[in-house]
């Protein structure tokens, strides 16, 4: 299904955040990068399109609105704070964001699910480990794994690379890019790490100054002027021995405002 967004405006109360934003309609199966720079809107627009700010303007899922019963049915969103720490074992977390999801599946069909996200993320030995004896990164796959074990069609992730290391970083980007090739799922992840970025993202959205910069394949659409305007950076994009994008940054811009 399609993501069609059209001159929405987010933020809150007193605070008008981004507006008049209308990206391009995002194809299902596109993996895209929302970057920016701290306080760019990128949280706050994933939260609007998860329905937990109200926004203005129009989101379209597939050809529809994008309601609360399409969302429920839809769409899997993990936000930048890592999943609570409690005595729950990290099995109990995932079972039960997959019994609410797939209610009427049988206990073997829901067992399989499980046992697919447990093994596609790699973290088979995390599973019968309370939550509140997990580090944070440990933590933050257990949280990807309660949301992607929805099999959602609409993935908003926020952040999911914050608290991991190299490996993980990767194993991460991996599986969603995986995920989302086989499903058709549309995923939109807010990332810090460009060139992770670059590596994995069909499509990247850049945020700045209130608005979208900037929306592309992730491989053509980072300039250096880009990166200027965007982050207060000087930067360099060059190609690395595979023939891939990346970004070299040399010096931040002093007293930069966008
Ligand atoms: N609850 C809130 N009430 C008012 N303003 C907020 C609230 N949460 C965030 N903001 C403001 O909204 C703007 C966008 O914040 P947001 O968290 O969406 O940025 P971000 O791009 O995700 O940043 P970061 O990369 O630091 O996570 C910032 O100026 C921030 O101060």
């Amino acid at each position: 299904m399609t993501l069609r967004i059209e001159n929405l405006k987010v933020g809150y109360r007193h605070r008008t955040v981004l507006e008049g934003l209308s990206p391009r309609p995002v194809a299902p199966a596109t993996l895209v990068g929302v970057i920016g720079r701290n306080g760019a809107g990128k949280s706050t627009l994933l939260k609007t399109i998860a329905g937990l700010l109200p926004g203005q303007g129009l989101v379209h899922f597939g050809d529809r609105p994008l309601d609360a019963t399409q969302r429920a049915r839809t769409l899997g969103y993990l936000p930048q704070s890592l999943p609570q720490p409690s005595s729950l074992l990290a099995y109990e977390t995932v079972y039960s964001a997959c019994r609410a999801a797939h209610g009427g599946l049988d206990k073997e069909q829901l067992e399989q699910n499980m046992e697919s996200v447990f093994s596609r993320l790699g973290i088979r030995e995390l599973a019968l480990r309370r939550l509140d004896q997990l580090s944070g990164g440990q933590r933050q796959m257990i949280g990807l794994a309660q949301v992607l074990v929805r099999q959602p069609r609409l993935l908003l992730l926020d952040e999911p690379t914050s608290a991991l290391d190299l490996h993980w970083q990767l194993n991460v980007l991996q599986c969603v890019q995986q995920f989302s090739r086989e499903l058709g799922t549309l995923s939109l992840v807010a990332i810090h790490d460009i060139n992770l970025a670059l590596r994995f993202c069909d499509e990247l959205w850049v945020l700045a100054g209130g608005g979208l910069l900037a929306q592309g394949p992730a491989r053509d659409l980072l300039t250096p002027a880009v990166l200027r305007t965007a982050y207060g950076v000087e930067a360099r994009v060059e190609r690395c021995s595979l023939g891939l994008p990346m970004v070299l940054c040399d010096s931040a811009m002093p007293a930069y405002q966008p």
